[in-house]
């Protein structure tokens, strides 16, 4: 089974812009696992333009299904992310200024430094995901930082769909596969949508998670948030 875990930053985005606390996100959190999400994914970033630190803390005690945090793994994330304990952490290697994750890692030249935050935080019991371009190179490096497993970055994959689907989504079965030999569990995220992942889940049935945000919460505008998640669930039932 391929998990959904619903990314709700975009829900923070929008409680901000006012100031007050509508939408509230620990609701919508504990609505959205009521309609189907198994995990909730964050990514609090250092300016806190969306998830802040408090809301992390507040939605640590509500989250149910499956706590996801992502971030650069800088003294103030790793901190939080000790405090916390959620179920997973997911590093990511943005710079404090990015837009939006627009990369994966390079697990060669930073793998000391990859290597030591995953072994403290699985010290702590927190399960460790890198997040990674489809490149082969990148994989087996990754394996011997220790972490349980890597996403996948499917922007690329995301972008390229509607040309051709088939070449898009190979580089991403080659390494899969990979990470399947070597041991790695895969997550994969970044501009997943109604579109395009269930051709990615069938492509790679044995995906343990997808994370999804952005398109998500655009289609809840039109759907509504519970018609979405199920909808979504639908996309990754194809066992
Ligand atoms: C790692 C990743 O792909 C997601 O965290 C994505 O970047 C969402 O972050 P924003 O909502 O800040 O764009
Ligand atoms: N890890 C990817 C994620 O959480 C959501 O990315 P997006 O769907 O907002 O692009």
């Amino acid at each position: 089974m391929t998990k959904l875990s619903v990314n709700i930053n975009k829900i923070a985005t929008l409680r901000n812009a006012r100031g007050a606390n509508n939408p509230n996100v620990v609701q919508v959190a504990k609505d959205c696992e009521r309609f189907g999400a198994q995990g909730i994914t964050v990514h609090p970033r250092p300016d806190e333009r969306h998830i802040r630190h408090q809301d992390v803390f507040d939605l640590a005690e509500v989250v149910t299904t499956e706590f996801n945090i992502e971030g650069y793994p800088d003294k103030r994330f790793l901190d939080l992310v000790k405090k916390v304990k959620p179920a997973q952490a997911t590093l990511v290697p943005d710079p404090p200024d990015a837009l939006t994750s627009n990369t994966g890692w390079d697990t060669i030249t930073h793998q000391h430094l990859l290597r030591d935050v995953v072994a403290e935080l699985q010290s702590e019991g927190i399960r460790v995901s890198i997040f990674i371009n489809p490149e082969v190179k990148y994989f087996e490096p990754a394996k011997q930082t220790g972490t349980d497993r890597v996403e996948l970055y499917t922007e690329p994959y995301a972008a390229n769909y509607h040309q051709k689907r088939e070449q898009a989504v190979k580089p991403y079965v080659e390494v899969s596969n990979l990470a399947k030999e070597i041991g790695l569990g895969l997550n994969a995220g970044h501009d997943l949508d109604l579109h395009n992942l269930q051709f990615l889940k069938k492509s790679i049935p044995f995906l343990d998670e997808v994370s999804i945000g952005h398109a998500l919460i655009c289609d809840a505008l039109y759907y509504g948030l519970e018609n979405t998640i199920q909808m979504y669930r639908r996309k990754l039932d194809t066992e």
